[in-house]
């Protein structure tokens, strides 16, 4: 019996759908035999070979190339094989079929199957056989993925740079530096009459200063990587009217929302993602809020899913109607709305006063902030760079990685570890045991990021998200 990770996999490794090419690729210890069936000879290392395809009784499925990579020299670590035929599912489909069967046969060289235990990839599997065999680490196979998933050209740029090992590199620099301080501090609980003078001698508190110091430039950095990833959450909120579904129009270039002057049209969430400067912005558009007579049960509803998108929001941009500013019940309603956000939202979430309809508001009423015209697009493009602003992003002109919330978070980790290593050597003798326990977590926590630690759970989390075949 092969454990799963043992077992050979096949999967079609292009996209669902038709397409001038599509490939079906076999991942394995051993594939020299399925391979003599199924191209009946043998193939050349990393070369292309055109052959025919076809069943075992010779029906014909497609001409293409075979193209074999021979272990440990491929993207698995293991032997490879890739059948690329013409792109349509029907033919993909009896490839992997005829793999199947093929892998089952008699070998009568060997009596044995040609590939015992062949079966279909789960998502992610190829890139897990990767990581399993050494050929790249858990930030890259997740970059994998980012780059694949990524919705604007500054993420994808930032997925291949992270999926080269950039982002690896700078977390084996501080692992380094980590280990060369542990070793110091190890070296000393071995000789406890000395030690005070050694690690001055070693200057370890500057080391770890140090240490400290680039783990906040890794750490903003990732936090830049991982916004290029998830974007950030902006909801639209303010009264009937204001022109919500304007602006949202307006942020993407498109008529996504309805727009009337009844006040009241918009009554569920619409969301569109857009970007600025390749940060991608989750824009929603949420019904009005009011209260009172004239509202109905499904607006009622509405108001009820803009209060739920609003508490998840990132940042809250209240849209306030110009034209309608000074009269007395609106400015209640402003201000009651403006209490209800603030009572609601943590402290960390912006909310950003927009005036909008500038173009139809005499000079006078114009307010200090953001005036805007989302009919005239006057005023937009302040709104984009305060957003951008809000979203903690900084320019980043060069080498920017791509990461993930849950590097953010070992980051996070690893920098109170060392915050509370640097008390520890602070207070001195009694407590270096502690000190060069926080400095093993803290390695831990960074060794997550690549996969050199982490639960299996974490494993299986990370790779069934993957698409099908990667
Ligand atoms: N046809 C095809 N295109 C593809 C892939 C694939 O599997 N098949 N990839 C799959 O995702 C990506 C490329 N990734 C790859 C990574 C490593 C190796 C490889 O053969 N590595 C060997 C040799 C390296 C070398 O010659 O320098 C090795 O690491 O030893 C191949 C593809 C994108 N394009
Ligand atoms: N003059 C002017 N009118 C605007 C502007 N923005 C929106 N309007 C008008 O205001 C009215 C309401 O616009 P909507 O975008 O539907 O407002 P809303 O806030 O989404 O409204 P509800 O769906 O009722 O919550 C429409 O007649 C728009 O044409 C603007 O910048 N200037
Ligand atoms: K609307």
């Amino acid at each position: 019996m092969l454990a799963r990770h043992q077992e050979p996999i096949v999967a079609i490794a292009t996209a669902p759908g038709r397409g001038a090419v599509g490939i079906v690729r076999v991942s394995g210890r051993k594939l020299s035999s399925l391979i003599e069936a199924l191209c009946g000879r043998s193939l050349k290392p990393r070369e292309a070979t055109y052959l025919p395809f076809a069943d075992a009784d010779g029906s014909p499925i497609d001409h293409g190339l075979a193209l074999s990579f021979v272990a440990p020299h491929s993207f698995t670590g293991e032997d490879v094989l890739e059948l690329q035929a013409h792109g349509g599912p029907v033919v993909l489909q009896l490839l992997v079929a005829r793999c199947l069967q093929a892998a089952a046969e008699m070998d009568t060289a060997t009596g044995q199957p040609r590939l015992a235990g062949l079966r279909v990839a789960q998502p992610g599997e190829f890139s897990e056989r990767a990581f399993l065999n050494d050929k790249i680490d858990l930030a890259q196979a997740e970059a994998i993925a980012d780059l694949i998933d990524a919705s604007t050209e500054a993420a994808a740029r930032s997925a291949s740079r992270s999926l080269a090992g950039d982002f690896s590199k700078e977390i084996h620099g501080l692992r380094d530096a980590l280990i060369h301080l542990r070793m110091l501090v190890e070296a000393t609980l071995d000789f406890p009459e000395e030690e005070i003078d050694f690690l001055q001698k070693a200057d370890a508190q500057g080391q770890l200063n140090r240490l400290q110091t680039a783990v906040m430039t890794v750490l903003g950095k990732a936090r830049q990587g991982a916004l290029l990833r998830e974007g950030i959450k902006v909801v639209i909120a303010g009264q009937p009217n204001a022109g919500k579904s304007s602006l949202l129009n307006a942020l993407a270039g498109a008529e996504l929302a309805i727009v009337t002057p009844i006040a009241g049209t918009t009554r569920d969430v619409v969301q569109q993602t857009i970007q600025i400067e390749g940060v991608p912005l989750h824009v929603i558009d949420t019904a009005g809020l009011r209260e009172g007579e004239g509202v109905d049960e499904v607006e009622q509803i509405g108001i009820a899913r803009a209060w739920g998108q609003i508490e998840n929001a990132d940042a809250v941009l209240f849209l306030h109607d110009l034209t309608r500013v000074g009269q007395a019940d609106y400015d209640s309603a402003d201000a009651e709305i403006s209490t209800r956000l603030h009572s609601r939202l943590p402290a960390s979430v912006a909310v950003i006063d927009v005036w909008n309809k500038a173009d139809a508001a005499p000079v006078s009423l114009e307010r200090t902030g953001l005036n805007l015209s989302a009919r005239t697009g006057e005023g937009l493009q302040a709104l984009r760079q305060q957003l951008l602003q809000q979203a903690g992003w900084q320019q980043a002109s060069e080498g920017l990685f791509i990461a993930r919330e849950r590097h953010v978070q070992a980051l996070h980790r690893v920098r109170e570890h060392l915050e509370v290593a640097d008390a520890h050597l602070a207070a001195q003798a009694q407590n270096l045991d502690l000190l060069a326990e926080e400095l093993r977590l803290g390695q831990n926590a960074l060794n997550e990021i690549t996969g050199e630690f982490s639960a299996d759970d974490l494993l299986g989390v990370i790779f069934s998200s993957f698409c099908i075949g990667k």
